[in-house]
């Protein structure tokens, strides 16, 4: 399916790697690219999904919803239905292909906040505070129809205009979000274009190999050092498995969820439970799956006023072929790029003193650690930090009673034109966990989001959504909404498809595996405490550092280069 052929398994069974990275997604594109800069390092991605690269679903901006629920390019991971949301299950929707999520995700690139990163230090991990720059190519779309004035002014009535600074994340405030769109090309710049360009795919050092499971790391122990190190990763190929050995570092990139799931099928995790799924454990490390994080989502759709203009080619294939042509001519039209309207909003309606006795009962309900509710609590008094992010979506969301996959909550289901609005949580509190079911690696993780378990969330996403109605009756909004129209509502947060773990102990500063000599990890999975907004952009930035950490540990050894 690409020029670039990553289908041939063979040789790998007697090759040895200086470094395997699991997990051709997101971090692992940008952690191979910046390894192979140096000649000598062998490097192999061992990728479980599909090369799409050359698919026109990934290459033009706006298509990446056609992707969700196939099987080509997304896990569409079952999660076990919460006690919390009456039992309704949530999904969620993961990258399967080479580049992961960043060639299916919407293509927002949001920065984080100074506040909200500055906290990763706070909680144990020197080094790691806010910063910026690398190949990603990030654009403006300039695609504006009226519901985005709308939008806009809305926000200044409201007396929330522009955002201090979004890019150095400081200060709250309406924005305009920056797309991964390349303007040389109107294509997205997911991991795959950015990181994994022609010139990186000749390179003689760098293996990429995709179709290939990685079922878990093969460890040895070090009985005079007590420290365990990765030998080989054993892989599955169609009915073949094999071991492919290794010579200095594992690195795990498989994401917030199967990054967990291979540790634990490698014997590292909480001793109990590793055994109650026959697993012998390797080092017992209690953290690892646990401290899931979520932002959740609620969302309103309104139809739009009648000539006012949306998502017509989502429903209407004369809009659609015309959508097409614009874009194959020029690369204009709604197909290049999404364009939307973001805002950082504190929790405007809350008063002081109810916001006092909200705050207190950060630490009292949750499996939060000390640490985390301190710096939690210090991010939700600081009146510079917002508690939820809005977005306006020009298409149509139907979170209906019954959803059971992104594809058929972004299939619109009313004939007329939508535009959604969006609320996300900055810092949720809720936690939630992923743990393996069985020994088998083919088994999907049981997945559990957390979503609302802690009543702040729960009391910050009802106050949010009341002021979503506020925006949406302002006279700027009003005048382009259809009076009396169809609504659209969650009965309850969506996942955003944002995950990030911290377990207070799974990985170092250096983001190895506690007990181990070789494993890194590098993903969502070792946020300490997930950012504010969409969060590709802190990805990118946390494996382009990682990628920097890798190569000094490895220069400062003896055999180094
Ligand atoms: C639908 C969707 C929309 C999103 N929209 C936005 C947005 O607009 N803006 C934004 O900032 N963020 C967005 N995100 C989030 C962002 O894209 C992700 O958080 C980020 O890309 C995750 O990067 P990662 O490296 O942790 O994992 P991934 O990019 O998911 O990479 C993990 C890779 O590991 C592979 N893998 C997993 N298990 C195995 C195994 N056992 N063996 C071999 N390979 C394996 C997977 O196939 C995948 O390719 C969105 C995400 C999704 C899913």
């Amino acid at each position: 399916m690409s020029n670039y052929n990553t289908d041939s398994t063979e040789g790998l069974r007697n090759a040895i790697f200086d470094f395997i990275i699991v997990g051709g997604g997101t971090a692992g594109l940008v952690v191979a690219n910046r390894l192979t800069e140096r000649s000598d390092v062998r490097v192999l991605i061992l990728e479980a999904g599909t090369n799409r690269l050359d698919d026109p679903r990934t290459q033009i901006p706006a298509l990446g919803p056609t992707t969700y629920a196939d099987q080509d390019f997304d896990w569409d991971l079952p999660t076990l239905p919460p006690e919390q949301l009456h039992d309704h299950c949530l999904f969620s929707t993961k990258g399967r292909t080479l580049g992961g999520s960043s060639v299916i995700n919407q293509g927002l690139v949001v920065y984080p906040s100074q506040a909200g990163i500055n906290t990763w230090e706070q909680l144990g991990n020197p080094g790691w505070a806010h910063g910026q720059d690398g190949p990603l190519q990030v654009s403006f779309a300039n695609q504006y129809i009226p519901v985005h004035a709308a939008c806009w002014q809305g926000f200044r009535e409201l007396g929330y205009p522009a955002s201090a600074d979004p890019i150095q994340g400081i200060g709250v405030g309406s924005f305009l979000a920056a797309g991964a769109v390349d303007p040389a090309t109107d294509t997205r710049s997911h991991a795959g274009a950015a990181y994994l360009s022609g010139p990186v795919q000749r390179r003689p050092n760098l293996r990429v190999v995709t179709g290939v499971h990685v079922d878990r790391l093969v460890l040895e122990q070090d009985r005079s050092t007590r420290t365990v190190r990765a030998m080989a990763v054993k892989v599955s190929h169609g009915k073949q498995t094999y071991h492919i050995r290794v010579n200095n570092e594992v690195i795990l990139a498989a994401g917030a969820v199967q990054t967990p799931q291979l540790l634990e099928l490698s014997g590292i995790g909480n001793g109990s439970l590793l055994r109650a799924h026959g697993i012998n454990p390797t080092i017992e490390i209690p953290g690892v799956g646990e401290n899931l994080q979520d932002h959740g989502i609620f969302s309103f759709g309104y139809e739009v006023a009648d000539g006012v203009s949306s998502d017509e080619m989502a429903h209407d294939p004369n809009a659609a072929a015309a959508a097409m042509a614009a874009y194959q001519q020029d690369g204009s039209g709604p197909l290049a790029m999404v364009p939307y309207i973001c805002a950082n909003m504190p929790c405007v309606d809350l008063p002081r003193a109810e916001r006092a006795s909200l705050l207190r009962t950060i630490g009292e309900s949750s499996g939060l650690g000390p640490k985390q509710a301190q710096v939690l609590q210090q991010l939700l008094e600081d009146p510079d930090e917002p508690t939820s992010q809005y977005t306006l979506l020009p298409f149509q969301l139907d979170p209906r009673q019954g959803v059971k996959s992104i594809k058929a909550l972004m299939s619109p289901a009313h004939p007329g034109n939508f535009i959604t609005l969006v609320s996300t949580l900055c810092y949720p509190l809720s936690r939630g966990s992923v743990h393996i079911r069985s020994a088998n690696p083919r088994d999907h993780p049981a997945l559990d989001h957390g979503i609302l378990r802690h009543p702040v969330d729960l009391e910050l996403h009802a106050r949010h959504a009341m002021w979503m109605e506020k925006l949406a009756a302002t006279p700027s909004m009003a005048a382009v909404l259809k009076e009396n129209g169809v609504r659209l509502h969650s009965p309850e947060p969506l996942t955003d498809l944002e995950q990030a773990k911290k377990d207070g102990g799974v990985v170092d500063p250096r983001l190895r595996v506690y007990g181990t000599t070789n494993i890194g990890v590098v993903d969502t999975s070792i946020f300490p405490l997930v950012p504010r907004g969409n969060i590709q952009a802190t990805v990118f930035a946390v494996a382009e550092k990682a990628a920097d950490l890798i190569k000094e540990d490895f220069e400062g050894k003896p055999h180094g280069i």
